[in-house]
């Protein structure tokens, strides 16, 4: 395989196939992006993928409904012993009595992990009658009370829910973090269904739950090892269902993630990192950080280089409201890319930054009037907005400008003074270099200006010499 893909550009992948270092080294620097088709990119070697300068981007909506709708027929199903029934059924036997089972109605549900999909779960719960509870370190309050389901703490949850639904992604923190612990806090008898990752539950620890009767029953679509070995103890058990990891498998889902992940996917390999909800809202911004630190980077150090840059945010967001972590990538981008023949992208932007000793700190100014706008302005050195769609200019030190941010930009330190823009114009206009707009920032007439000039060819090295 390793050698098929090594002239591609870019990968798609869903949750089978893990793309580890050697398939990253295997690529000869040629791999670009890694596509997750759907939403947890475990099974990417995300450090591989930043030390070989890959993107990875995934489709992390397209598949919520198809995992929620999972995880609540897992919950009616292993309520109501539908896959056992079935079994029995086929086996030619009709055990009414062995099969009884219990209503979701007026039970108590706890989502725990209210992201996308656990938010979707709590929806479909309780229009099954269900009383949510749900627990969440990160979530807004909010978000939960919104839906009408409370927020709990994790021992809350664990104590008073008939029905746990697991949502969370699987990371150090939540590793088996349903281990005999937590088993010992739940109510007698409760149900479990998990449709998150295999690992954030402690497999021993739930066989001892289901064997002393804590737990009455679970339903699993995810395991620590997929496909689980035929002797595994859990998946055997008689009170156990199970599926194969199939959360995300409808037609439609499978249609929605190789759309999105196409299109992020062709959106990072020409440059545009991804393309989701929040991103589209942030994308002129981005273009503008991206700009600004280019443009930074010149002006500031001469092309050395910079260790320290101040970025300043001015919007009338909350700051709680503004996630500016693809923003300070992109800063990082034009910082560093501007000097150097590294390639930055989201995946290692922090890396590349911390490697090569440059800090970042960020200041946010509050500015009254409405947050419909993400952003008013971002200031590193230079300051820009976004005006009709198209990062600009606005300022240069002390001296407000107003130019577009598209195409090449001489500016010029000067001291402000009659036929200075003639001579500028002409030593273009003599390399056959066309001028598209000319704009003097100035305080007063023979006082320290910028002077601003968007050019449509790159002037040589000489004219650049004769203009400073
Ligand atoms: N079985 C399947 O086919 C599918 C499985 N998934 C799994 O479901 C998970 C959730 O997906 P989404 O809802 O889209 O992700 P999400 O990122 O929208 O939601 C995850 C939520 O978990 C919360 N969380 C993190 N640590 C937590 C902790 N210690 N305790 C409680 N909550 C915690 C986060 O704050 C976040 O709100 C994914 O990580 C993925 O592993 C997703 C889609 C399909
Ligand atoms: O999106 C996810 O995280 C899933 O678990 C779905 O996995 P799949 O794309 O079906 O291999």
């Amino acid at each position: 395989m390793c050698t098929k893909i090594s002239h591609c550009d870019a990968l798609i992948v869903s949750s089978g196939t893990k793309v580890t270092r050697e398939v990253f080294e295997s690529f000869g620097g040629r791999l670009k992006v890694v596509g997750r088709a759907g939403v947890e990119i475990d099974n990417v070697d995300l450090s591989a993928a930043t030390e070989h300068g890959c993107l990875v981007v995934n489709a992390p909506t397209a598949n919520t409904v198809a995992a929620a709708e999972h995880a609540i027929a897992l919950l009616a199903s292993m309520a109501r012993n539908i896959a056992q029934a079935d079994a029995s059924v086929k086996a030619g036997k009709w055990q009414r009595s062995k099969y009884v089972g219990v209503s979701l109605v007026r039970k108590t549900l706890a989502v725990m992990g209210f992201g996308m999909v656990g938010s979707e779960v709590a929806r479909c719960a309780k229009r099954l009658g269900m009383n949510v509870i749900a627990h969440d370190p990160y979530a807004p309050v909010d978000r939960a009370r919104a839906i009408g389901v409370e927020s709990v703490s994790f021992e809350d949850a664990l104590s008073s829910a008939d029905f746990i639904s697991l949502h969370m992604p699987l990371t150090p923190a939540t590793s088996k973090m349903f281990n005999d612990d937590a088993f010992s806090k739940m109510k007698k008898g409760v149900r479990i269904v998990n449709v998150a990752r295999g690992g954030v539950i402690d497999d021993e620890a739930l066989l001892r739950a289901l064997d002393s009767g804590i737990v009455a029953q679970a339903a699993l679509d995810v395991f620590t090892e997929e496909a689980p070995p035929k002797d595994n103890v859990v998946v055997q058990h008689e009170k156990v269902t199970v599926t194969p990891h199939l959360g995300a498998s409808t037609k439609e889902a499978q249609e929605g993630v190789a759309v999105k992940i196409a299109e992020a996917v062709v959106g990072a390999l020409k440059g545009e990192l991804a393309a989701s909800a929040v991103l589209s809202e942030l994308s002129p911004f981005i273009a503008l950080a991206e700009k600004l630190a280019r443009l930074a980077v010149q002006l500031v150090a001469g092309g050395s280089g910079v260790k320290s840059v101040r970025v300043t945010y001015a919007s009338a967001r909350s700051p709680d409201d503004l996630d500016t972590r693809l923003l300070q990538a992109m800063i990082t981008k034009g910082l560093i890319e501007t000097i150097s023949s590294v390639f930055v992208n989201l995946v290692n932007a922090n890396f590349t930054a911390k490697e090569r000793g440059l800090r970042i700190t960020e200041e946010r100014v509050l500015l009254d009037g409405s947050p419909e706008n993400p952003l008013e302005s971002i200031k590193i050195t230079v300051e820009g907005r976004v005006k009709d769609g198209k990062p600009h200019l606005t300022k240069v030190g002390s001296f407000g400008v107003n130019v577009s941010l598209e195409g090449s930009l001489i500016l010029c330190r000067q001291v402000y003074q009659p036929h200075l823009i003639g001579k500028v114009g002409s030593i273009l206009g003599d390399e056959n270099v066309n001028v598209n707009f000319m704009s003097v920032g100035r305080i007063a007439t023979l006082e320290q200006a910028v002077m601003t000039s968007g050019v449509d060819e790159e002037p040589s090295k000489e004219a650049l010499k004769k203009i400073g």
